[in-house]
């Protein structure tokens, strides 16, 4: 961590975060950016799900037996679109968990891991035929890190056979085993933040309450994220970090400026996490995504923080948007029957999109506009496909109809996606609805409100949800437990104390 940068938390002698004051540190931004919005890559995406993957809300620790393998999360992506989330199990790497539910789909397929894999999934992997294997440039995930300063340490000596053996199969594989983090455009940082800032479920929060500083909510919250995931993905001391790329048979990073730019990066992309989970806050006793209707016969409500999970999936996703001004994500993901020992539980992708021109446009080649712009032929609107239209177009799995498929989306659905979702077979939407009843002349919010075929969990003040949603709710895993036990999600509590 670079001594000189204030956007970073910094500890005071008891060890506690100190918070900067949010002018000086810049994370609030007093002009919006200017012209087209910058747009995350789709290798820097990847990278950002899996980190994120890595956090998914599980419902017991990830401590497997004699396994000094820690946790992990996984993308896995073919021809340049998501097919998969994952992370590790109780049973199994994340690696594993691809080869049981993808099997010869892998072949061809780019994998994203949030940790360099062990050699055990790794041989599996080039076996299955994959094209491109990238991974954090953090500790392993057999870490190399505890127990170092022991020589007789019987981990380190595991994690450093486990280096060897995974440095042979590299060398000696087809697919292209690499750290694929691209350079982020100079005005990303402060472009996410200002989205994040403003994006529907903080403008939420402020339509509710207008005398809370709604900026200093975000600020807090990206701090404390901040926080805890460079706790958990960047290498502090510098030795210790060059010893691990070193040993990861990534010596060419540990020359100058080689060195340094990794860090920066790895630290960049950390503060993009960071703001983008910002801006869904964890304030569990008063927002979440609660329905106002009775539960009835529907599925129950996934908890809250399973919600949250795959809400911050499609904020991510929204940072890929075409759209000159509004970016909007998309994750569908249903309830399977038994569980496939993926770290999601019963859970599994079924698709995801942000809202983009037709694919393969060029650049300008469509309207830009928006509705407070005249020129009615130079707007935007009958161009762009939506979040929700793109993660349904290219779903990667079938929408089944005796599963809870469930829609997670950024922004109220409008009136050209409802009859969609509402026809696609999908059963719960967990969204916000800040636009609902709206009316922008060519895009409007009408039909949302009248969706009745479909459970809508609207992001809301909790004391204005239905009671009978209050009795139980089901864990990742499907089991029904009593809402005080539902803080005992453990892979994803907060870090801090
Ligand atoms: N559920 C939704 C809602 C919207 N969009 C996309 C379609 C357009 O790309 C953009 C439209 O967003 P707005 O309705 O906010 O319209 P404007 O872009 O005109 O912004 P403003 O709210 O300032 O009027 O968002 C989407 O993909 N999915």
């Amino acid at each position: 961590m670079a001594a000189s940068d204030s956007r970073w938390p910094c500890r005071d002698g008891e060890g506690n975060r100190s918070i900067p004051n949010v002018r000086e540190t810049g994370v609030q931004t007093d002009a919006k950016v200017q012209g087209q919005e910058p747009r995350l890559s789709k290798s820097n995406l990847f990278t950002l799900l899996s980190l994120w993957m890595e956090l998914f809300p599980k419902k017991e620790a990830c401590q497997r037996e004699n396994d000094p393998a820690g946790d992990s999360g996984l993308v896995v992506v073919h021809e340049h679109r998501v097919l998969g989330l994952h992370c590790s199990s109780v049973q199994l790497h994340a690696g594993q968990v691809a080869v049981v539910k993808h099997g010869p789909r892998l072949k061809g397929c780019d994998l994203y891991f949030s940790r360099k894999p062990c050699s055990t999934c790794l041989k599996m992997l080039i076996n299955a035929g994959v094209n491109r294997i990238s991974y954090w440039p953090g500790d392993a995930e057999i870490g190399l890190l505890s127990g170092r300063r022991d020589p007789a340490d019987s981990g380190h000596q595991e994690a450093l056979l486990d280096a060897t053996a995974a440095e042979r199969l590299k060398s000696n594989s087809r697919p292209h085993i690499c750290v694929l983090l691209q350079p982020l455009d100079s005005t990303m940082l402060q472009s996410v933040d200002q989205t994040s800032q403003t994006c529907d479920f903080l403008g939420k929060i402020a339509a509710d309450n207008p005398t809370l500083d709604v900026a200093d909510v975000f600020r807090k919250e990206w701090w404390n994220n901040s926080g805890d995931f460079l706790e958990k993905f960047f290498i502090n001391d510098e030795e210790q970090h060059m010893y691990v790329l070193n040993k990861m048979g990534l010596e060419n990073f540990c020359v100058e400026p080689n060195f340094s730019n990794l860090r920066q990066h790895m630290r960049n992309l950390i503060r993009i996490l960071a703001s983008v989970a910002a801006s869904v806050p964890v304030l569990q006793d008063e927002y979440g995504f609660f329905t106002r209707e009775p539960l009835g016969t529907g599925s129950p409500a996934l908890p809250q923080d399973v919600i949250r999970h795959c809400v911050i999936q499609a904020r991510l996703l929204a940072c890929r948007t075409e759209d000159p001004k509004v970016g909007v994500g998309a994750v569908i993901w249903a309830e399977g029957k038994q569980s496939q020992c993926d770290g999601t539980g019963r859970l599994y992708l079924v698709g995801c999109g942000y809202n983009a021109y037709p694919v393969g446009s060029q650049y300008a080649e469509y309207p830009q506009m928006d509705h407070k712009q005249k020129e009615r032929q130079n707007r935007k609107y009958r161009y762009i496909l939506h979040a929700e239209q793109n993660a349904l177009t290219f779903r990667s799995a079938e929408i089944k109809e005796d599963e809870n498929t469930m829609l997670f989306v950024t922004k109220c659905p409008c009136d050209e996606c409802v009859p969609l979702i509402g026809c696609a077979g999908i059963k719960q939407i967990y969204t916000t609805d800040l636009d609902s009843n709206k009316v922008k002349h060519d895009i409007s919010y009408l039909r949302f409100d009248k969706l009745n075929s479909v459970q809508r969990f609207i992001w809301q003040q909790k004391s204005a949800r239905h009671t009978s949603e209050q009795a139980a709710l089901p864990t990742a895993n499907g089991c029904m437990k009593r809402r005080d036990k539902e803080t005992h999600f453990q892979c994803n509590k907060r870090l801090r104390s």
